[in-house]
């Protein structure tokens, strides 16, 4: 009998991924944790920095890789998860990377077009861009629009400043990535490593919006696992309201949510509240203990920060969906962990040496 997260006890783990082990109280291990693979989840990962965010995030992408019937994607915010295409231990993990993403301008409604912007509709140059992205479909039509009309001069070059700024960013593109292309059995990896906020959260909604639409309107038959490093970074934007649609709204149409980040009092209330499925590293900050304070569920018999571990890979689960909570060690990557911190020593070729040498 093994313990699958979001399901219970399950005599065969089937459609479900390997996690790691239970950890007792003295350190040791115990029998295999497992979590649901076959349901829609939202999961909320936690915990300060170099305790192992990242790597629980690449475990459970392995672990989709490996399943069938769904279409794993990460946005990768830092750049680290490329080294999830190298060879792996084990199973084959298939990975394609999306090193220069781009998405269609029409993905974003005109509000959006406005915040992403920083202009308000209320303003003349905003007014333009709200009318140019309801009446256009890319980006350059967006640019026509705008010259064509009799507005102000300073309005019209106000607003063609500003898109002509989008157009710089390189995201938007007519042929960019749809949900077809993210709806594959391999991960997807969207690296948007080298982009600035504004242009990382237009493709991170694009990317959201895109999944989320094509199960409501069924045309994309695998579920959906949108995997986003470094969280905060999104609900901080203007992927927020897609994030939004998916944590309130995913679970019908079958499309799950993965969040990483070190600083959960900075994703909303509702990241945590919609979370079925909490997995906190070790957390420190006052704000962070209290965020997830304010959601402790009503079956926890003891404050989460007392149950928090000290070690990186160690974890607490908080199981919603069966109301249990669990101590556990995350299980070693099978292909490269992308995010370590380089080391000063490494740079200059010095060897680490054991300390009694
Ligand atoms: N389950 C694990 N088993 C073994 N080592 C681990 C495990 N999880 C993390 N580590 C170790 O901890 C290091 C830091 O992990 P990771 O990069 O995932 O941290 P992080 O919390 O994502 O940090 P950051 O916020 O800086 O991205 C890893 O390089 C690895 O050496």
């Amino acid at each position: 009998m093994s313990f699958v997260i979001g399901r219970g006890s399950d005599a065969e783990p089937i459609q479900a991924g390997h996690l790691g082990r239970y950890r007792a109280l003295d350190g040791s291990e115990g029998a295999k944790l497992y979590v649901d693979l076959d349901g829609p989840h939202a999961m909320l990962i936690v915990g300060k920095r170099g305790y192992g965010k990242s790597f629980t995030l690449g475990v459970v992408a392995e672990e989709l890789a490996r399943a069938p019937g769904v279409a794993p994607v990460i946005v990768d915010p830092m750049g680290g998860f490329s080294t999830i295409a190298e060879p792996a231990d084990g199973e084959a993990v298939p990975v394609d990377v999306v090193d220069r993403p781009a998405v269609a301008a029409d993905v974003l409604d005109p509000r959006s077009w406005c915040s992403l912007l920083g202009l308000s509709p209320e303003s003349g140059a905003g007014g333009l861009v709200w009318q140019a992205a309801q009446e256009a479909e890319t980006l350059e039509a967006m640019c026509e629009r705008v010259e064509e009309t009799d507005a102000p001069m300073t309005d019209r070059r106000a607003a063609t400043n500003h898109l002509a700024l989008a157009e710089s960013w390189g995201v938007f593109d007519p042929a960019g990535l749809d949900a077809s292309d993210l709806a594959s059995t391999a991960i997807t990896v969207v690296d948007v490593s080298g982009l600035d906020a504004a242009p990382m959260n237009a493709v991170c909604r694009a990317i959201a919006e895109a999944l989320y639409r094509a199960r409501v309107d069924e045309t994309i038959d695998r579920l959906p696992w949108l995997m986003i490093d470094e969280a905060h970074t999104f609900f901080d934007g203007i992927a927020d309201a897609a994030l939004h649609t998916i944590l309130t709204r995913g679970r019908a149409p079958g499309v799950s949510l993965v969040l990483a980040t070190q600083r959960p009092s900075a994703v909303t209330d509702t990241a945590i509240s919609q979370s079925d499925v909490l997995i906190s590293h070790r957390l420190t900050a006052e704000a962070d203990l209290e965020a997830l304070a304010a959601a402790q569920p009503t079956y926890m018999d003891e404050s989460l920060d007392e149950r928090l571990p000290t070690e990186p890979g160690q974890v607490v689960v908080v199981d919603d969906a069966t109301e249990t909570i669990h101590a556990a060690q995350i299980r070693h990557r099978d292909t490269p962990h992308g995010g370590a911190s380089p080391s000063a020593r490494e740079v200059v070729g010095i060897e680490t040496r054991a300390a009694d040498d």
